[in-house]
């Protein structure tokens, strides 16, 4: 009767629901999940039942802009509800250092806000284009690290044959050494790519962790509760291990970017080494804490104890940050990049035709291109945004949770009223697949994003944004899309504007069926022949 009570008041029962079980209990999703197969089930799902399918008793999936993201993402409905309490909060499982909360990791929209302020400007376009720091760090790690890697017999190379190479650690630990020159600078950051035993040890520690991400992710509280009075794990000891070996990593980097700033204000300091990031959110968090911290007491002691306290925290609020910024930057460029150079290495005529334009860019062969020049460069710029859509990196759901008012998703007839508390989320990697917006939607086809002006104002609105999702939209989409273009652009520059690459052995290359999806294989061999 309470099942029967329970359905039949329950609104979300007259959305088409993508199995019979699912207006009935979340055990059908979940079991989806847990096999791997969320996405394509999801696809399935859409095309046989429309923009606003039912996915489980309290969750909704919807594949469409109009009473779909616009309401969601851009309406700013919340990671999670209440402040302090996590409730469901999918995201609280990308908190760091054994529960500090990132922007990321954040339920609640106030304090994201208010931790997205503190860093938006630092990832920019305006800074990121005309930031002298980015780009000498960028110029050094690509002509002193990654060209010589490329240029002879590596640790990357197939045997004694330096001209065939595995491109995926290569791009993990460009984009990597990248990322943490910009928020580390680049003496304090990482030196993966001249280090591949560091990069292995990385590399490791950072997969195994991919595939135990169902329990604590999907009932967390479930997890806990079962280690704790059974002592059972659902995730493996080596898994927290590993991520305290990350954390380690990461706070290593943090304390010796700190002491090289003390160095700085007394000595002054290379432009490389200055650690854009970690200045400015250390600034702006420390300027927090002093505006929140408690008055003084008559104890000094008490006093002493409490700014102990104060920079404990500071220190592991910004670790957490910064790490979250250096795994979700390398992790998602490098996965496009795979992918740009897969589909570049399949299609000839397409990377002439890139190679042409990039070769064009600089007269001279020893410098590179200033970053305005190489942002307009058209066809890279298709190459880059044609890859993010049809191999986004983040393709699976992003769930956010309805206002406690409820909403309305979909529409015409197919509009439903959605209860408050409701889990709902939209995927980039069923949004892009939309044939009205892009058509042959499954073909990697990066000519259509050229001479975009001669289409209609809302075709060209429809293609570069309405439905172009790699990123996300609203208040917490990608913090970092801008410095993402940026080294995907220098990195696909340096290698095409030297090499021409082809294929040698790409087995098991399609992306896995995740959130964040990388290739099913950590090998991609190419041929890459000197211009
Ligand atoms: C091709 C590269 C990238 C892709 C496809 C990508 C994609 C995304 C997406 C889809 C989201 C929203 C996810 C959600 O809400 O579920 C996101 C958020 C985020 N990304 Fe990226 N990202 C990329 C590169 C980067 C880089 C380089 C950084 C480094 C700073 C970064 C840092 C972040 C952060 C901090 C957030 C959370 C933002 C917030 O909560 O307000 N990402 N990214």
């Amino acid at each position: 009767l309470h099942f029967l009570y329970k359905h039949t008041s329950n609104p979300l029962r007259l959305i088409p629901a993508a199995h019979p079980l699912a207006p009935w209990t979340s055990l059908w999703i979940s079991y989806i999940r847990w096999s791997g197969r969320e996405n394509r089930t999801l696809k399935e799902a859409h095309e046989r039942l429309g923009a606003v399918v039912c996915l489980g008793p309290g969750e909704v999936s919807v594949n469409c802009v109009a009473g779909g993201i616009r309401e969601i993402y851009a309406g700013g409905f919340e990671k999670g509800i209440e402040e302090g309490q996590r409730g469901f909060n999918w995201y609280g499982f990308f908190a760091n250092y054994g529960g500090v909360d990132n922007m990321f990791s954040m339920g609640p929209n106030k304090p994201h806000s208010a931790r997205k302020r503190m860093i938006s400007n630092i990832y920019s376009k305006s800074v990121i284009i005309t930031s002298p720091a980015l780009l000498t760090q960028t110029i050094s790690i690509l002509k002193s690290r990654f060209l010589p890697i490329l240029s002879s017999r590596s640790a990357f190379s197939k045997g004694d044959d330096p001209t065939v190479v595995n491109i995926i650690p290569i791009l993990n630990a460009a984009t990597m050494d990248i990322v943490t020159a910009y928020i580390f600078g680049l003496k304090s950051s990482s030196n993966l790519l001249n280090n591949p035993k560091d990069l292995t040890w990385f590399l490791d520690l950072y997969n195994s962790r991919r595939s135990f991400n169902f329990w604590p992710q999907e009932y967390p509280k479930l997890t806990s509760w079962i280690r704790r009075w059974t002592g059972y794990r659902l995730v493996p000891q080596w898994v927290d291990a590993a991520n305290a070996e990350i954390e380690k990593w990461t706070m290593g980097m943090c304390k010796r970017a700190g002491s090289l700033a003390l160095q700085q204000q007394t000595y002054g300091i290379n432009v490389e080494d200055s650690p854009s990031v970690l200045q400015q959110l250390s600034s702006s968090l420390l300027k927090q804490s002093l505006k929140d911290k408690p008055a003084p007491t008559a104890d000094p002691a008490a006093n002493a104890r409490e700014m102990q306290k104060m920079a404990r925290t500071l220190e592991l609020t910004t670790a957490s940050e910064v790490l979250d910024h250096l795994a979700a930057g390398f992790d998602t460029s490098s996965i496009t990049l795979t992918y740009a150079v897969h589909e570049l290495s399949q299609n000839q005529d397409i990377q002439s035709q890139l190679r042409r334009e990039l070769q064009a860019l600089t007269p001279s062969s020893t410098r590179l291109p200033d970053p305005k020049t190489l942002d307009a460069a058209p066809f890279l710029h298709a190459v880059v945004y044609e890859t993010l859509r049809l191999h986004s990196a983040i393709p699976g759901p992003q769930p956010r949770v309805t206002p406690t008012h409820g909403c309305k998703l979909g529409s015409g007839a197919s509009e439903f009223y959605v209860p408050g508390g409701v889990r709902v989320s939209a995927s980039a990697g069923l949004l892009h697949m939309n044939e009205d917006v892009y058509e042959q939607a499954d073909e990697w086809r990066p000519e259509r994003w050229i001479d975009l002006h001669k289409l209609s104002e809302e075709k060209r609105k429809d293609m570069e944004s309405r439905w172009f999702w790699a990123f996300g939209s609203g208040g917490r989409m990608c913090v970092g899309s801008h410095l993402a273009i940026y080294q995907m652009k220098y990195i696909l520059y340096t290698l095409y504007s030297t090499f021409s690459t082809s294929i040698v052995d790409d087995t098991n290359i399609e992306q896995t069926d995740a959130y964040t999806a990388p290739p099913g294989t950590d090998e991609l061999w190419i041929k890459l022949e000197r211009l």
